[in-house]
């Protein structure tokens, strides 16, 4: 057996670290050797998270008691913010997979302006690697740190960024309409999410000013080579986990919509996790639900020029822990799906 690697989880106790422990407990070549909380510190993850009992797992302790000299990568799945201060304090020599928004933004003037504060440590921010695997594999595969994409950033990115690196779509004309289950926003309570605030109907969120829009528009301005704005809009539906992206897009003149179908199939053909189903079918967020795949399609609009796009993933997998697996695979030079064998669990 190969020899394995010693992680600490930070934010234990929250979803996307319950999710890493979850995938992390059947790797092959990883030891969980350190599991961190805040307000659930002192508790076990049995405790904290019931349908890990009788797995053998360090008890969650305090970020300041985590022994740095006997781990080799760190996962944080800490809220934003909090993140930037904690970081700053682990050793340089430790790989680091952050779940968090913290890194993503390269530019730190659209950092303090999205998230309303100057970064604490812009050292950090420029050495970040941002990483969607299936899009910027190599620079991953060189990074001590990677900046985790967001879950409807990577929902949005993944079926678009090929299509604007292609020439085939009018970078100006992209509407990303995206809803998300209520995991999505964490454990931590809020009133917002009670069941009787988000059952039995759904709604928008962040209408035209959601922080995701500042990563996605990072990504499409540098796949179209100039500056980009795209329209965006959140909405958090009563489901537990998935997110599935609508994204109208105008075709360049002399393109079609299975045009774009042509271009996905031939990007992800050979991908492991992206899958692009045949033309105008619909992903279901159930059929993902548990995995780190991704479905997409593309489907025709009546109206002549345009196309749509359909994307689905699991906000706890592909959109945060199992795409961190699949950095830190690419980071260790492992085969990229070790761990991450899990088929979408439906119904
Ligand atoms: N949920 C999702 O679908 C996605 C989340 N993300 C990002 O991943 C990160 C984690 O998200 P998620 O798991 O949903 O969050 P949760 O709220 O579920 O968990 C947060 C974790 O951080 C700990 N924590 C909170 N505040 C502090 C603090 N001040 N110091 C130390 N530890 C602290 C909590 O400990 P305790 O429980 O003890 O309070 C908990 O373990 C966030 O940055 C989020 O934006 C990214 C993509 C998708
Ligand atoms: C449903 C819900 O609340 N979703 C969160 C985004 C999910 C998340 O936390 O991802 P990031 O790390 O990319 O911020 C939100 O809208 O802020």
């Amino acid at each position: 057996m190969s020899e394995k690697i010693a992680v600490a989880i930070l934010g234990a106790s929250g979803y996307t670290g319950a999710e890493l422990v979850r995938m992390l407990a059947l790797h092959p070549r990883v030891r969980i050797a350190a599991l961190t909380a805040d307000r659930k510190a002192g508790s076990t993850m049995a405790e904290a998270f019931p349908q890990f009992t009788g797995l053998d797992l360090p008890r969650l302790i305090a970020i300041g008691e985590v022994d740095w000299a006997s781990i080799d990568l760190v996962f944080c799945a800490l809220p934003h913010a909090t993140t930037q201060e904690v970081l700053k304090a682990v050793p340089a020599s430790i790989k680091i997979v952050d779940l968090s928004a913290d890194f993503r933004l390269s530019d730190p003037e659209a950092y303090a302006y999205w998230y309303g504060h100057p970064h604490k440590a812009l050292e950090l921010q420029a050495e970040a690697v941002y990483g969607i695997t299936e899009l910027d594999r190599a620079a991953v595969a060189k990074a001590r740190l990677v900046a985790n994409p967001g879950c409807y950033t990577t929902c949005g990115q993944l079926p678009v960024i090929p299509l604007l690196e292609a020439g085939a779509i009018d970078p100006d004309q992209i509407v990303i309409d995206a809803k998300s289950g209520v995991s999505g926003a964490g454990r931590a309570a809020k009133e917002a999410n009670l069941f009787t605030e988000v059952s039995e109907g759904f709604h928008a969120y962040g209408v035209g000013h959601h922080r995701h829009m500042a990563e996605l528009e990072q990504g499409f301005s540098k796949a179209a080579g100039r500056p980009v704005r795209a329209a965006f809009t959140p909405h958090l539906v009563p489901m537990n986990r998935g997110i599935l992206s609508t994204i109208y897009v105008k075709l360049q003149p002399g393109r079609t919509a299975e045009d774009l179908h042509a271009i996905l199939a031939e990007r992800y053909q050979g991908e492991h996790f992206v899958k692009v189903l045949p033309f105008g079918t619909s992903p279901q967020t159930r059929h993902v639900r548990g995995s780190n795949f991704v479905f997409m399609s593309v489907a025709a609009d009546r109206r002549p020029g345009h196309a749509i796009l359909l994307c689905v993933l699991d906000n706890l997998v592909k959109g945060a822990s199992g795409q961190a697996i699949q950095n830190m695979n690419v980071m260790m030079g492992w085969p990229e799906t070790t761990g991450l064998e899990q088929i979408g669990l439906f119904p």
